[in-house]
């Protein structure tokens, strides 16, 4: 703010020959975020579509073109795994079967997962969590510990040696442990936040895609007027800007995440006595007093399914209902309020990239399982009988 009463509003500055603009101009700001909005970028870029092409590629090439089944759900699976550890650690797992893949990083994956459905079982039982874990589980906690230590002391290393070149040899690209470790060198810390993003992002992203493409494959016509709208690319790769204008693929997992709300059930401890403004009464319309330390849970996939909110065809996959629909709290796929989910663009363009990809590889897509759509729900909604299909390419 000293810079601004000694230079002016707008000033620039020169770091290691970089210039850099300074500005206090509320113009120049709503330029950058809004009326000017095409003509910036973040600098850093979170989702960086280049390294996203390469796990897609993956993907394609593990789809089988002859007309036999397979299940997606699996390989979308694999294929945020491997996107996931990229962008966090700075190098894939290889979940989808990449050249050379380690047996280290297999290991990895699988106690990952392990550890992860143990842990779910256990919050579901009714005694004390600690007792459900086995020593199995305690061996994949440590060899899931061990693996992600490797890249964060990767990470502090390099930020000693880059403070000591005074910052020139930064990486060309976004890498979650390097950006914690300019913060902090406290290796658990690092650990946890990574663990956590990996959590947080992997299996919500991967339900996404498999919900959409379940959905797809009984849905030609949405197949078919998706396979138009991004028709104006030819065999080009989409760029950021093409992913944001592709209005019907957003109507589409819009859709997707109304009927199949991934993070399908949540729920609050009160910190203190509390009232909440309906549910008391005979008639449950006045408030509700809960107290310090009980929890409500709340069913978000029963709000987006509600034939009082969405009308009578709630129930319907029909993403045309988003051309004039604005909800509000009605519609919470990626939760509301300060802890709002900070993935959401991420997720949205890791899906529609992939999507984008499958329609320009794909002619048509076919399920290849009768059963009606069963939910598997742990931390989140996957499907039990996975996305099983077979696809025709083009
Ligand atoms: C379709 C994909 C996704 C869905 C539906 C989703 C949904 C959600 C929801 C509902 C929450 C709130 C949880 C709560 O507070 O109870 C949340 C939080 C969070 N999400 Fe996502 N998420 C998705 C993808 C991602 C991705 C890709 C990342 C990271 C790259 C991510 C990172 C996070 C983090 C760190 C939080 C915790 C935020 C906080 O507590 O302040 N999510 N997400």
């Amino acid at each position: 703010m000293a810079e601004h009463s000694k230079y002016g509003k707008t000033f620039s500055s020169s770091l290691f020959s970089t210039d850099r603009w300074w500005t206090v101009e509320v113009d120049n700001i709503k330029a950058m975020l809004a009326t000017n909005f095409e003509d910036w970028g973040l600098g850093d870029q979170i989702s960086d579509l280049e390294t996203l092409e390469v796990h897609v590629a993956r993907l394609l090439k593990a789809i089988p073109r002859d007309g036999s089944t397979v299940d997606l759900q699996d390989l979308f699976f694999r294929l945020t795994m491997d996107s996931a550890t990229d962008l966090l650690f700075g190098e894939s797992v290889g979940a989808l079967g990449a050249g050379g893949i380690s047996e280290r990083n297999v290991r990895f994956a699988a106690a990952f997962t392990a550890a992860q459905a143990k842990a779910i079982d256990a919050s579901r039982q009714i005694w004390p969590t600690s007792w459900c874990f086995d020593r199995a589980f305690y061996k994949n906690v440590e060899l899931i510990n061990e693996f992600v230590d490797y890249f964060v002391r990767k990470a502090i290393r390099h930020r000693a040696a880059d403070d000591e070149k005074a910052g020139n040899d930064e990486p060309q690209r976004f890498i979650f442990a390097y950006e914690l470790a300019k913060r902090t060198t406290d290796v658990i810390h690092i650990r946890s936040e990574l663990l956590n993003i990996l959590l947080a992002g992997r299996d919500t992203t991967a339900g996404l895609l498999s919900h959409t493409l379940f959905t797809l494959a009984r849905r030609p016509d949405v197949w078919s007027k998706l396979r138009a709208e991004i028709s104006i690319l030819g065999n080009e790769k989409p760029s950021y800007q093409q992913l944001r204008d592709f209005k019907y693929l957003h109507m589409v997992l819009n859709e997707s995440l109304r009927l199949y709300p991934v993070v399908a059930v949540n729920g609050r401890e009160a910190l203190r006595d509390t009232v909440l403004p309906l549910g008391g009464g005979e008639d449950g319309k006045s408030p509700l007093f809960i107290a310090k330390g009980e929890t409500v849970i709340y069913t978000i996939m029963g709000v987006h399914r509600s034939k009082e909110i969405y009308g009578d065809d709630a129930e319907e996959f029909k993403p045309e209902r988003w051309e004039t629909l604005v909800p509000h709290w009605e519609y919470l796929p990626f939760n509301g309020g300060p802890r709002i989910c900070i993935g959401q663009q991420y997720a949205l363009t890791e899906a529609s990239y992939t999507i984008v990809r499958l329609l320009q590889s794909f002619e048509s897509i076919e399920a290849r399982d009768e059963t009606p759509w069963t939910e598997q729900l742990t931390l989140t909604l996957a499907i039990d009988q996975g996305t099983k299909v077979a696809m025709q390419p083009v």
